[in-house]
């Protein structure tokens, strides 16, 4: 289908990076769309399809190279799906922590039972900057928000995000454990699916 021995990853997260790559093993090598440019493309879509799309096809017609991309994103049902696509930029781009800090105060003294969340990947394939049929695979992960960060592993939202079936926080599973089971692992478990490479 394509060679996917040479596969860019149209990220500037090394977190996922570093989930994606142990997800894929050694048939595959990811190289951060970093070597080729530390210009972000903006992420103008108004969903996860649309802006991992954007991002695949900017960092395929950068770097020459079938391109892979991950919007991803945490969706609270307190807050009506919010921050969701917007979720890196929850606190206007101060980081992870001021995001994390952010949520715990908008569910300040919001009971357990409605602390509901989700988190959302979309991973998008194209084959080249033009690429009119990107392989699309989505995953969800299903847990709730906590009433204060725990966990040294992971990035992002990991620490507020609980994980029911495991009863530890997101950050508090090893890498190994969080790949078995997160969002992107289903959405990777698919895309493999896809390329015929399991
Ligand atoms: O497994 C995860 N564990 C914790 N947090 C996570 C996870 N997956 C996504 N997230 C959060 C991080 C960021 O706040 C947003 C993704 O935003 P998103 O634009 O897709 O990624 P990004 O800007 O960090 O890197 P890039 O766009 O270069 O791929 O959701
Ligand atoms: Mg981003």
């Amino acid at each position: 289908m394509m060679n996917l021995k040479q596969l860019v990853l149209a990220s500037h997260n090394a977190g996922k990076l570093k989930e994606l790559q142990a997800m894929l093993g050694e048939s595959v090598q990811l190289r951060s769309i970093g070597e080729f440019s530390s210009v972000e493309p903006e992420e103008t879509g108004l969903s996860f399809v649309e802006n991992a799309i954007l991002k695949a096809r900017n960092a395929a017609r950068i770097s020459g190279l079938p391109a892979l991309a991950d919007d991803s994103g945490l969706a609270v049902d307190f807050l009506g799906g919010a921050p969701g696509i917007y979720s890196a930029r929850y606190a206007d781009g101060k980081g992870d922590a001021a995001n994390n800090a952010k949520l715990l105060d908008a569910l300040k003294d919001v009971p357990e039972a409605e602390r509901g969340a989700q988190f959302v990947c979309v991973l998008a394939l194209v084959r080249h900057a033009d690429d009119p049929l990107p392989i699309l695979c989505e995953g969800l992960w299903h847990g709730r928000i906590l009433t204060a960060a725990s966990g040294e592993h992971g990035f992002g939202y990991d620490p507020l995000f609980w994980v029911p079936e495991r009863n530890v926080s997101s950050a508090e599973l090893s890498p190994a454990d969080k790949n078995q089971i997160s969002h992107r692992a289903r959405a990777m478990d698919l895309l493999r699916q896809r390329l015929g490479l399991k």
